[in-house]
């Protein structure tokens, strides 16, 4: 029956960041599973694509707005930010300047979405550890500063990929459900013990 495949939730999610950080190859391994490596074509304005999720058992489809990254879009991207439910802001570990650009996005974000988008800051390409230019830690003390959720992703690897829409998801099913203030979700509280529980060595016993 068709009925069984309507999804519950529809919310918007845009990434956003510098130009070359890695939002079309993120949007790319969580909705087919690909990394092209190497292969680097500008988004043009605003590309967008959908995936449906589960969240225990609500079907979230996920409205994912892939947005141009280089400065001349900007006006383009702006006009979409008011719709967004979420926002994935990537930085790339191995480009100091797209994490420094992080404020100015935060500025951005500010300004035009709404005050209670769900945010989310990502250091991607966390793969190339050996040409690392920005520390986790780093990036977590700037999450805190700015109450985001934070993780590192790489669509290389797809080390935590799935895990940030699902994250995002959780949170915007919970708040549709008016949840929000109850404590039984916090998007920032679950991203860290997803994260700490696959950073953890095997267990031995
Ligand atoms: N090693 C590694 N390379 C990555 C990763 N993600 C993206 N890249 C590479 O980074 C380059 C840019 O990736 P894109 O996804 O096109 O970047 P973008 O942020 O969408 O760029 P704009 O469309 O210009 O805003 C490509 O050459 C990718 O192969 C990653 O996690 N690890």
């Amino acid at each position: 029956m068709t009925s069984s495949y309507r999804p519950n939730l529809m919310p918007n999610v845009m990434l956003l960041g510098d130009s070359g950080v890695g939002k079309t190859c993120i949007l790319m391994r969580f909705r087919d599973g690909l990394f092209l490596c190497g292969n680097f074509i500008s988004t043009v304005g605003v590309d967008f694509r959908t995936k449906v999720v589960s969240v225990d058992n609500t079907k979230v489809k996920l409205q994912i707005w892939d947005t141009a990254g280089q400065e001349r879009f900007r006006s383009v991207t702006h006009a979409y930010y008011r719709d967004a439910h979420a926002l994935l802001l990537l930085y790339d570990v191995t480009n100091k300047t797209s994490f420094d650009n992080i404020r100015a996005w935060l500025g951005e974000i500010r300004e035009y979405a709404q005050d209670d988008v769900v945010i989310m800051l990502l250091g991607n390409k966390a793969d190339c550890g050996s040409e690392r230019a920005v520390r986790r830690e780093e990036g977590e003390r700037l999450a805190r500063e700015y109450n985001v959720a934070f993780m590192e992703t790489s669509a290389k690897s797809g080390q935590n990929v799935e895990l940030a829409f699902v994250a995002v998801a959780r949170e915007l099913k919970f708040r549709q459900n008016g949840q929000q203030d109850c404590n039984k979700f916090n998007v920032q509280d679950y991203v860290r013990e997803q994260t700490q529980k696959s950073q953890c060595p095997p267990c031995t016993t």
